[in-house]
């Protein structure tokens, strides 16, 4: 499978603490990904490097074919590039209804005229109609979303980032607060997602990773402590002691 992102070797400081060691990690252009590691491990710094938020101290991180490096890109320009986050808190405009909240995520030209003069085309109502059928809100298209439960917010949210066209998809513990019938979705939805692109998936949940029956990689200490299936890292000894604290 062909790399579509590359850590190597990066390490990033706070106060003297290493809140990442030498971490490597790669992904593919259509892979789905589970991160699991206790609290403290370094999984948002992770994503807070990856999204240019944080920058490290030193490694290398390269992106697409021509593996060019985000390490002196400006957020807004790693976002652009097609890296989409979705953080724990659904943050969608409540007073909007669900096709007006896919309508303004789609991909445009955002200039300010551009903006200003926007109607929608046909061709946006049809791919807001697709989005809407791909995150299971088809039929709450005309409702407001401040009206939709946890869940369909938190779908709505990820069919926002999907509008975008992202190529790597970071998702912060998106089971969390749902019903087991809306993890189940949710879980459907991610595996479709990364049918075309890339996703990474930290969550603490063992269940919904299991059923994203995906890699997993094992972050301790800011380093990868182990890498494989579900299954396969969770009889690692280092993995249980660490989940065990010894
Ligand atoms: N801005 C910061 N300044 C100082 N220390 C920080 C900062 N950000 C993170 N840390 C520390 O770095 C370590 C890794 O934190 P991080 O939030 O990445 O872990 P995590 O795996 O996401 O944890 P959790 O599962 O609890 O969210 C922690 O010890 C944390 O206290």
């Amino acid at each position: 499978m062909s790399t579509l992102l590359e850590v190597s070797g990066v390490s990033v400081t706070f106060d003297g603490f290493k809140a990442i060691n030498n971490l490597s990690f790669s992904i593919g252009h259509a892979e789905l990904r589970a991160i699991i590691g206790p609290n403290g491990a370094g999984k948002t710094t992770f994503m807070d490097i990856v999204t240019g938020k944080t920058r490290p101290d030193e490694g290398r991180i390269v992106w697409g074919g021509k593996s060019r490096s985000l390490l002196n890109m400006s957020e807004a320009r790693i976002a652009c590039e097609g890296i989409g986050r979705k953080f724990q808190k659904p943050t969608v405009f409540e007073d909007q209804s669900v096709q007006e909240n896919l309508l303004m995520a789609l991909k445009k030209d955002r200039g300010p005229l551009a903006v200003l003069f926007y109607r929608p085309q046909a061709a946006d109502l049809e791919r807001v109609r697709a989005l809407a059928e791909e995150i299971g809100l088809a039929d709450q298209l005309y409702r407001k979303s401040g009206e939709l439960s946890h869940g369909e917010k938190q779908w709505l949210e990820i069919g926002m980032l999907l509008a975008q066209e992202p190529r790597l998809l970071l998702v912060d513990e998106p089971a969390a607060g749902m019903t087991s019938s809306e993890r189940e979705h949710t879980t459907a939805l991610l595996i479709e997602a990364a049918k075309t692109r890339a996703v990474v998936v930290v969550e603490h949940d063992m269940e919904f990773i299991r059923r994203l029956n995906c890699r997993v990689t094992v972050l301790h200490e800011g380093a990868v402590l182990a890498e494989g299936s579900l299954d396969h890292v969770t009889r690692n000894q280092d993995v249980i002691d660490v989940y065990l604290g010894r």
